[in-house]
Protein backbone atom coordinates (compact mmCIF):
# COMPACT_ATOMS: atom_id res chain seq x y z
CA UNK A 1 0.00 0.00 0.00
CA UNK A 2 1.28 3.46 -0.78
CA UNK A 3 2.59 5.61 2.13
CA UNK A 4 2.26 8.83 3.04
CA UNK A 5 4.81 11.14 2.56
CA UNK A 6 6.14 14.44 4.62
CA UNK A 7 8.63 16.47 3.40
CA UNK A 8 10.05 20.00 4.19
CA UNK A 9 12.06 22.13 1.54
CA UNK A 10 14.29 24.80 3.16
CA UNK A 11 16.47 27.59 1.83
CA UNK A 12 17.28 31.04 1.62
CA UNK A 13 14.70 34.11 0.70
CA UNK A 14 14.45 33.46 -3.23
CA UNK A 15 16.76 30.54 -3.48
CA UNK A 16 13.39 29.31 -4.92
CA UNK A 17 11.53 27.05 -2.71
CA UNK A 18 8.03 28.64 -3.67
CA UNK A 19 8.65 28.04 -7.57
CA UNK A 20 9.90 24.47 -6.62
CA UNK A 21 7.57 23.23 -3.92
CA UNK A 22 4.45 24.32 -6.91
CA UNK A 23 6.40 22.30 -9.23
CA UNK A 24 6.72 19.06 -6.60
CA UNK A 25 3.29 19.76 -6.00
CA UNK A 26 1.98 19.66 -9.25
CA UNK A 27 3.92 16.90 -10.30
CA UNK A 28 3.49 14.32 -6.98
CA UNK A 29 0.19 15.55 -5.58
CA UNK A 30 1.24 17.00 -2.65
CA UNK A 31 -0.50 19.24 -0.80
CA UNK A 32 1.90 22.41 -0.40
CA UNK A 33 2.17 24.05 3.01
CA UNK A 34 3.92 27.37 3.53
CA UNK A 35 4.31 29.12 6.66
CA UNK A 36 3.50 32.55 5.12
CA UNK A 37 0.54 31.85 3.52
CA UNK A 38 -0.95 29.92 7.02
CA UNK A 39 -0.05 33.49 9.01
CA UNK A 40 -1.46 35.50 6.33
CA UNK A 41 -4.81 33.30 6.36
CA UNK A 42 -4.72 33.48 10.15
CA UNK A 43 -4.41 37.23 9.97
CA UNK A 44 -7.24 38.11 7.47
CA UNK A 45 -9.50 36.07 9.52
CA UNK A 46 -8.45 37.61 12.62
CA UNK A 47 -7.70 34.81 15.15
CA UNK A 48 -6.10 35.20 17.86
CA UNK A 49 -2.81 33.54 16.90
CA UNK A 50 -2.92 35.75 13.63
CA UNK A 51 -3.55 39.37 15.70
CA UNK A 52 -0.52 38.40 17.70
CA UNK A 53 1.48 37.36 14.86
CA UNK A 54 1.12 40.84 12.78
CA UNK A 55 2.25 42.97 15.29
CA UNK A 56 5.89 40.99 14.62
CA UNK A 57 5.93 40.71 11.38
CA UNK A 58 5.29 44.52 10.78
CA UNK A 59 8.00 44.64 12.80
CA UNK A 60 10.20 42.57 10.27
CA UNK A 61 10.48 39.81 13.32
CA UNK A 62 9.89 36.44 13.36
CA UNK A 63 6.85 34.98 14.52
CA UNK A 64 8.12 33.71 17.97
CA UNK A 65 8.35 29.47 18.23
CA UNK A 66 5.19 29.03 20.84
CA UNK A 67 2.59 31.16 18.92
CA UNK A 68 4.13 29.19 15.26
CA UNK A 69 4.13 25.62 16.64
CA UNK A 70 0.73 26.86 18.06
CA UNK A 71 -0.58 27.82 14.69
CA UNK A 72 1.03 24.94 12.61
CA UNK A 73 1.14 22.02 14.60
CA UNK A 74 -2.21 21.14 15.15
CA UNK A 75 -2.62 21.78 11.34
CA UNK A 76 -0.10 19.00 10.61
CA UNK A 77 -1.83 16.68 13.37
CA UNK A 78 -5.24 16.68 11.42
CA UNK A 79 -3.54 15.98 7.54
CA UNK A 80 -3.79 12.56 8.40
CA UNK A 81 -4.26 11.63 4.25
CA UNK A 82 -2.31 13.82 3.11
CA UNK A 83 1.10 14.07 1.38
CA UNK A 84 2.68 16.85 1.88
CA UNK A 85 5.52 19.63 1.53
CA UNK A 86 6.24 22.58 4.24
CA UNK A 87 7.89 25.80 3.11
CA UNK A 88 8.70 28.18 5.73
CA UNK A 89 8.69 25.96 8.83
CA UNK A 90 10.92 25.04 10.78
CA UNK A 91 12.60 27.98 10.87
CA UNK A 92 14.66 27.92 13.96
CA UNK A 93 15.93 24.79 15.54
CA UNK A 94 13.21 25.09 18.50
CA UNK A 95 10.46 25.04 15.82
CA UNK A 96 12.51 21.78 14.31
CA UNK A 97 12.65 20.04 17.63
CA UNK A 98 8.86 20.83 17.76
CA UNK A 99 8.07 19.74 14.42
CA UNK A 100 10.44 16.40 15.44
CA UNK A 101 8.65 15.77 18.66
CA UNK A 102 5.16 15.68 16.15
CA UNK A 103 5.93 14.05 13.43
CA UNK A 104 8.30 11.83 11.46
CA UNK A 105 9.98 13.67 8.30
CA UNK A 106 10.70 11.21 5.43
CA UNK A 107 13.08 13.97 3.66
CA UNK A 108 14.52 17.77 3.67
CA UNK A 109 15.40 19.35 0.27
CA UNK A 110 17.64 22.19 1.71
CA UNK A 111 18.71 24.78 -1.68
CA UNK A 112 21.94 26.33 -2.15
CA UNK A 113 21.67 29.38 -4.40
CA UNK A 114 24.66 32.19 -3.83
CA UNK A 115 23.92 35.46 -2.89
CA UNK A 116 24.41 37.61 -6.53
CA UNK A 117 21.49 35.20 -7.78
CA UNK A 118 18.89 35.63 -4.85
CA UNK A 119 19.67 39.31 -4.77
CA UNK A 120 18.86 39.58 -8.54
CA UNK A 121 15.87 37.24 -8.16
CA UNK A 122 13.97 38.95 -6.01
CA UNK A 123 14.21 42.42 -7.05
CA UNK A 124 11.89 41.28 -9.76
CA UNK A 125 9.50 38.81 -7.83
CA UNK A 126 5.88 39.00 -7.85
CA UNK A 127 3.08 37.30 -5.86
CA UNK A 128 -0.37 36.27 -5.93
CA UNK A 129 -1.18 37.01 -1.84
CA UNK A 130 -3.86 34.78 -2.16
CA UNK A 131 -2.62 31.45 -3.89
CA UNK A 132 1.29 32.26 -2.91
CA UNK A 133 1.87 31.63 -6.90
CA UNK A 134 4.70 33.48 -7.32
CA UNK A 135 6.29 35.52 -10.44
CA UNK A 136 9.93 36.90 -12.11
CA UNK A 137 9.69 39.07 -14.75
CA UNK A 138 12.12 37.42 -16.48
CA UNK A 139 12.02 34.05 -15.59
CA UNK A 140 8.77 33.13 -15.35
CA UNK A 141 6.30 36.25 -15.66
CA UNK A 142 2.41 36.32 -15.71
CA UNK A 143 0.30 36.05 -19.20
CA UNK A 144 -0.69 39.69 -18.41
CA UNK A 145 1.27 41.83 -16.72
CA UNK A 146 0.75 42.34 -13.53
CA UNK A 147 -2.21 39.82 -13.05
CA UNK A 148 -2.43 36.37 -11.58
CA UNK A 149 -2.55 33.65 -14.47
CA UNK A 150 -5.75 31.21 -12.98
CA UNK A 151 -7.42 33.85 -10.68
CA UNK A 152 -6.68 37.28 -13.15
CA UNK A 153 -6.02 39.53 -9.65
CA UNK A 154 -3.60 41.70 -9.37
CA UNK A 155 -0.15 41.08 -8.45
CA UNK A 156 2.12 42.55 -5.57
CA UNK A 157 5.40 42.73 -4.48
CA UNK A 158 6.37 42.27 -0.48
CA UNK A 159 8.70 44.75 1.03
CA UNK A 160 10.87 42.92 2.35
CA UNK A 161 12.41 41.61 -0.83
CA UNK A 162 14.26 45.52 -1.05
CA UNK A 163 17.77 45.30 -1.46
CA UNK A 164 18.60 46.82 1.92
CA UNK A 165 16.33 44.30 3.54
CA UNK A 166 17.29 41.58 1.92
CA UNK A 167 20.84 41.29 3.11
CA UNK A 168 19.76 41.21 6.40
CA UNK A 169 17.12 38.14 5.77
CA UNK A 170 20.20 36.65 4.40
CA UNK A 171 22.32 36.52 6.92
CA UNK A 172 20.17 35.29 9.57
CA UNK A 173 18.94 32.77 7.44
CA UNK A 174 22.69 31.86 7.32
CA UNK A 175 22.50 32.14 11.16
CA UNK A 176 19.46 30.19 12.29
CA UNK A 177 19.38 27.46 9.54
CA UNK A 178 22.88 26.23 10.10
CA UNK A 179 21.94 23.77 13.70
CA UNK A 180 18.31 23.05 11.58
CA UNK A 181 20.70 21.49 8.82
CA UNK A 182 22.49 19.63 10.48
CA UNK A 183 19.69 18.01 12.69
CA UNK A 184 18.46 16.88 9.39
CA UNK A 185 22.37 15.74 8.48
CA UNK A 186 22.43 13.31 11.67
CA UNK A 187 19.00 12.12 11.26
CA UNK A 188 19.98 10.95 7.16
CA UNK A 189 17.10 12.70 5.77
CA UNK A 190 19.24 15.76 4.54
CA UNK A 191 19.60 16.46 0.59
CA UNK A 192 20.92 19.58 -0.48
CA UNK A 193 20.41 21.12 -4.39
CA UNK A 194 23.47 23.59 -4.94
CA UNK A 195 23.46 25.65 -8.52
CA UNK A 196 22.27 29.53 -9.87
CA UNK A 197 18.52 28.12 -11.64
CA UNK A 198 15.78 26.69 -10.90
CA UNK A 199 15.49 24.64 -14.49
CA UNK A 200 18.58 22.94 -13.68
CA UNK A 201 18.25 22.21 -10.21
CA UNK A 202 14.43 20.84 -10.81
CA UNK A 203 15.61 17.04 -12.53
CA UNK A 204 17.39 16.39 -9.92
CA UNK A 205 14.89 17.11 -7.35
CA UNK A 206 11.88 15.61 -9.60
CA UNK A 207 14.19 12.45 -9.90
CA UNK A 208 15.20 12.02 -6.08
CA UNK A 209 11.24 12.62 -5.15
CA UNK A 210 9.99 10.02 -8.07
CA UNK A 211 11.62 7.57 -6.08
CA UNK A 212 10.24 8.48 -2.84
CA UNK A 213 7.35 9.34 -3.30
CA UNK A 214 4.29 7.40 -4.27
CA UNK A 215 2.31 9.12 -7.40
CA UNK A 216 -0.79 10.68 -7.41
CA UNK A 217 -3.80 8.90 -6.90
CA UNK A 218 -2.12 6.01 -4.79
CA UNK A 219 -2.62 7.88 -1.64
CA UNK A 220 -4.52 4.95 0.43
CA UNK A 221 -3.50 4.87 3.65
CA UNK A 222 -4.08 7.10 6.47
CA UNK A 223 -0.93 7.55 8.47
CA UNK A 224 -1.81 10.14 11.63
CA UNK A 225 1.27 12.89 12.29
CA UNK A 226 2.01 11.34 15.39
CA UNK A 227 5.26 9.74 16.47
CA UNK A 228 5.08 6.31 16.89
CA UNK A 229 2.39 5.12 14.72
N1 LIG B 1 15.88 34.26 -13.05
C1 LIG B 1 15.43 33.25 -12.31
N2 LIG B 1 14.44 33.49 -11.44
C2 LIG B 1 14.00 32.44 -10.69
C3 LIG B 1 14.55 31.14 -10.79
N3 LIG B 1 13.89 30.34 -9.90
C4 LIG B 1 13.00 31.11 -9.27
N4 LIG B 1 13.04 32.38 -9.76
C5 LIG B 1 12.29 33.55 -9.35
C6 LIG B 1 10.85 33.35 -8.97
C7 LIG B 1 10.67 34.44 -7.92
O1 LIG B 1 10.41 35.69 -8.57
C8 LIG B 1 12.03 34.55 -7.23
C9 LIG B 1 12.18 33.78 -5.93
O2 LIG B 1 11.66 32.46 -6.08
P1 LIG B 1 10.70 31.84 -4.98
O3 LIG B 1 9.67 32.82 -4.57
O4 LIG B 1 10.28 30.52 -5.50
O5 LIG B 1 11.76 31.67 -3.78
P2 LIG B 1 11.52 31.36 -2.22
O6 LIG B 1 10.17 30.77 -2.02
O7 LIG B 1 12.70 30.57 -1.77
O8 LIG B 1 11.59 32.81 -1.58
P3 LIG B 1 11.04 33.29 -0.11
O9 LIG B 1 11.64 32.43 0.92
O10 LIG B 1 9.54 33.19 -0.17
O11 LIG B 1 11.51 34.71 -0.01
O12 LIG B 1 12.96 34.08 -8.19
C10 LIG B 1 15.60 30.93 -11.75
O13 LIG B 1 16.14 29.84 -11.90
N5 LIG B 1 16.00 32.02 -12.47
N1 LIG C 1 8.52 29.35 10.68
C1 LIG C 1 8.38 30.65 10.98
N2 LIG C 1 8.82 31.13 12.17
C2 LIG C 1 8.68 32.42 12.50
N3 LIG C 1 8.11 33.34 11.70
C3 LIG C 1 7.66 32.91 10.49
C4 LIG C 1 7.77 31.55 10.07
N4 LIG C 1 7.25 31.44 8.83
C5 LIG C 1 6.82 32.67 8.48
N5 LIG C 1 7.08 33.54 9.48
C6 LIG C 1 6.75 35.00 9.51
O1 LIG C 1 5.88 35.30 8.43
C7 LIG C 1 6.52 36.21 7.52
C8 LIG C 1 6.13 35.87 6.10
O2 LIG C 1 6.63 34.59 5.79
P1 LIG C 1 6.92 34.14 4.30
O3 LIG C 1 5.69 34.26 3.48
O4 LIG C 1 7.59 32.82 4.38
O5 LIG C 1 7.84 35.27 3.72
P2 LIG C 1 9.34 35.68 3.95
O6 LIG C 1 10.02 34.59 4.65
O7 LIG C 1 9.80 35.83 2.54
O8 LIG C 1 9.29 36.95 4.73
C9 LIG C 1 7.99 36.09 7.82
O9 LIG C 1 8.71 37.23 7.44
C10 LIG C 1 7.98 35.85 9.32
O10 LIG C 1 7.80 37.05 10.04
Amino acid sequence: MAKLFRAVIMGPPGSGKGTISERIAQRFGLTRLSSGDFIRENIAANTDAGVLAKTYIERGLLVPDHVMTRLLLPRLEEMTRHSWLMDGFPRTLAQAEALNSTCDLDLVISLNIPYETLKERLSDRWIHPASGRVYNMGFNPPHVQGRDDISGEPLIQHDDDKPEALVARLRHYKDVAKPIIDLYKSKGILHTFSGTETDRIWPYINSLLSTKIPMEGTHRTQRPCTRGY
